[in-house]
């Protein structure tokens, strides 16, 4: 990594059902995350935290401006329209921005704040598709609507906050998919997104999967955000997590897949930005989860074996 880090939290946990999420910043960087960086050669600077507004006596039907079902979308628009201004401001200054969830919902905020200037490619590592719809949603959890919201899907498409300005659905790959709702299914399906699942990974391995992907999120971009939820893990690598799936990828097919990011991140501009989100430490096993992610974003900048 030749760029100064920028690291962002966003202790937003007001997307997912399971409370606990927002305390994923403090984990990972008390795992240690900038320490790991700066060893790399890396410099790091800590941007410290997004504000978010508590939940408690906030209405989560309040001002919901689309219509459907989608739990505190007033709050997610404050939150990822802050994010995005961090993360526009953080590549405006020449920095990679590293952004620690939170739930997955802050991917709209992450996305939107790079997107601003710059065609931007995706690889979005996780279990779920997080392609619901309000119209679709059977939780009405908007960290399961959050690649949708980006692509401007289903009703996002009426607000201002949410579709990303730069994105092109054919740049869009999503990796180690086997939980996906019945609606949602045909949300993937009908889009140009591909879509990588377990059963693609057991048949082809996970290095010639991610480096197909990431040909797809290159292609024509101008560089490549990824999104690493942590349920993509298989739940016995990563424990905290509010929404764990049984057969996800090993640990090391994990590092394998972030060292492959780190090899094309060479050609400049190619690794845009990343975040790690869905850690959560009250369902965690001595901060495992968040120790994990400080490992992987290491891998994905560039630290190796020898
Ligand atoms: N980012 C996540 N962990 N998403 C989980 C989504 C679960 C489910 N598909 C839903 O829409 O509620
Ligand atoms: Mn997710
Ligand atoms: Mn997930």
């Amino acid at each position: 990594m030749d760029r100064n880090v920028r690291l962002v939290g966003v202790p937003m946990d007001l997307g997912a059902d399971r409370r606990g999420v927002d305390m994923g910043p403090s984990a990972i960087r008390y795992a240690g995350l900038a320490g790991e960086i700066e060893g790399l050669d890396v410099a790091c600077t800590d941007g410290g935290d997004v504000h978010v507004p508590r939940p408690e006596g906030t209405d989560p039907d309040a001002g919901a401006p689309v219509s459907g079902d989608a739990k505190f979308l007033a709050e997610s628009e404050t939150v990822c329209t802050r994010l995005a201004h961090e993360v526009a401001d953080a590549v405006a200054d020449g920095d990679f921005p590293l952004v620690l969830g939170g739930d997955h919902s802050i991917a709209i905020g992450t996305v939107n704040g790079l997107s601003r200037e710059a065609e931007t490619g995706i690889v979005w590592f996780d279990a779920h598709g997080d392609c619901n719809t309000p119209a679709t949603t059977p939780s009405g959890n908007v960290h399961g609507m959050s690649l949708a919201a980006i692509l401007g899907k289903g009703s996002f498409a009426d607000t201002d906050w949410a579709p990303a300005p730069n994105v092109a659905e054919e740049n869009v790959a999503l990796v180690g998919l086997r939980s996906i709702d019945e609606e949602e299914r045909s949300n993937i399906r009908d889009s140009d997104v591909t879509a990588y699942t377990m059963t693609d990974i057991d048949a082809r391995g996970v290095t010639e999967v991610v480096a197909e992907a990431l040909d797809i999120a290159t292609d024509g971009t101008d560089g490549v955000h990824v999104s690493l939820d942590l349920d993509w893990l298989d739940p016995t690598e990563a424990p905290g997590v509010g929404t764990p799936e049984r057969g996800g990828v090993s640990y090391r097919e994990a590092h394998a897949a972030m060292e492959i990011i780190a090899e094309r991140a060479a050609e400049p501009g190619r690794l845009a930005s990343m975040e790690l989100v869905e850690v959560n430490p009250i369902l965690d096993q001595h901060n495992t989860t968040a120790e994990l992610a400080v490992e992987l974003a290491t891998s994905a900048l560039g630290k190796s074996i020898l």
